[in-house]
């Protein structure tokens, strides 16, 4: 019910985090999976280290919001098919409604967004022919409950969750699914400074009933599911990880 044998996956934002996180268990479960980053060195000592551990994938470099004509020719190379394509990119820019100006909101909104909707669209064709697509967006906890002085992010993971419902109702069909993850707090690289800070652990332990971070690893699974035939009849959801965070008053 969740082998992927025979499918080709894209994994953008593919080369650390919880993009790596996914990419290693799609390709675990037997899809051909293709990571992407804007720098192709740091993705070949991605590919390198994983064939290490016996995981093999393909590499396709370059920036989402300019060049995704190249990067879905990259992952379509050897397979000539994308089965499925999880949108992981996702950059943060926190600075409150005083600080930030507003082009600097639309500049985010670009990346965590707009960007979000031309790669789902540049691959739809790939998608749709298909024997069953799987469109899968990152989101976040951001897109149900906001943090103070977190204005752009928490307007475009928004945005992204109900671009999923759009895109799910319009587009869904056997042949294609649309659904998203929303990570709630990931000790990730890019919170291992928050993750380590001991005034931010008595927070988690208020705030998230199972009083912990969440482990990289453990988006993995969400995103398998969302990818197999076990999730068929899914569409136009956003599945929640976040150890019960956002569902606590
Ligand atoms: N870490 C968390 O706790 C958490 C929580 C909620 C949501 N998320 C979401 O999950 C996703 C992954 O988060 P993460 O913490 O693993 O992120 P990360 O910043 O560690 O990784 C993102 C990757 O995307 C790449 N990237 C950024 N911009 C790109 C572009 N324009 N083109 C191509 N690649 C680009 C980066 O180089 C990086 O490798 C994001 O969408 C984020 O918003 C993360
Ligand atoms: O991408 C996100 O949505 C954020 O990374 C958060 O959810 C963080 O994990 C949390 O804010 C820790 O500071």
């Amino acid at each position: 019910m969740f082998d992927l044998t025979g499918k080709t996956a894209l994994v953008t934002g593919g080369g650390r985090g919880l993009g790596l996180e996914m990419a290693k268990a799609l390709a675990k479960a037997g899809a051909w999976t293709v990571i992407n980053g804007r720098n192709r060195q740091s993705l070949e000592e991605v590919r390198e280290r994983l064939a290490g551990e016996g995981i093999l994938v393909g590499i396709a470099a370059g920036d989402i919001r300019r060049e995704i004509g190249g990067i879905l020719t990259q992952a379509t190379e050897r397979t000539g098919q994308l089965d499925i394509l999880i949108h992981s990119v996702g950059e943060r820019d926190r600075r409150g409604t005083r600080e930030m100006e507003p082009h600097e909101f639309a500049e985010l909104l670009n990346t965590d967004l707009t960007a979000a909707y031309s790669v789902a669209r540049a691959a739809l064709p790939f998608l749709l022919r298909s024997a069953a697509g799987r469109l899968i967006f990152v989101t976040s906890i951001a897109a149900f409950a906001a943090r103070a002085g977190d204005p752009a992010y928490t307007a475009a993971k928004g945005g992204l969750s109900a671009l999923t419902r759009s895109l799910a109702v319009e587009l869904g069909s056997d042949n294609l699914t649309v659904n998203a993850i929303a990570p709630g707090w990931f000790a990730t690289e890019t919170n291992a400074h928050l993750a380590a800070d001991p005034a931010l652990q008595a927070f988690v332990e208020l705030r998230i009933p199972l009083k912990r971070w969440g482990r990289p690893e453990e988006i993995a699974p969400a995103a398998v599911f969302l990818a197999s035939s076990g999730a068929s009849f899914v569409n136009g959801i956003t599945l929640t990880v976040d150890g019960g965070m956002t569902v606590q008053m």
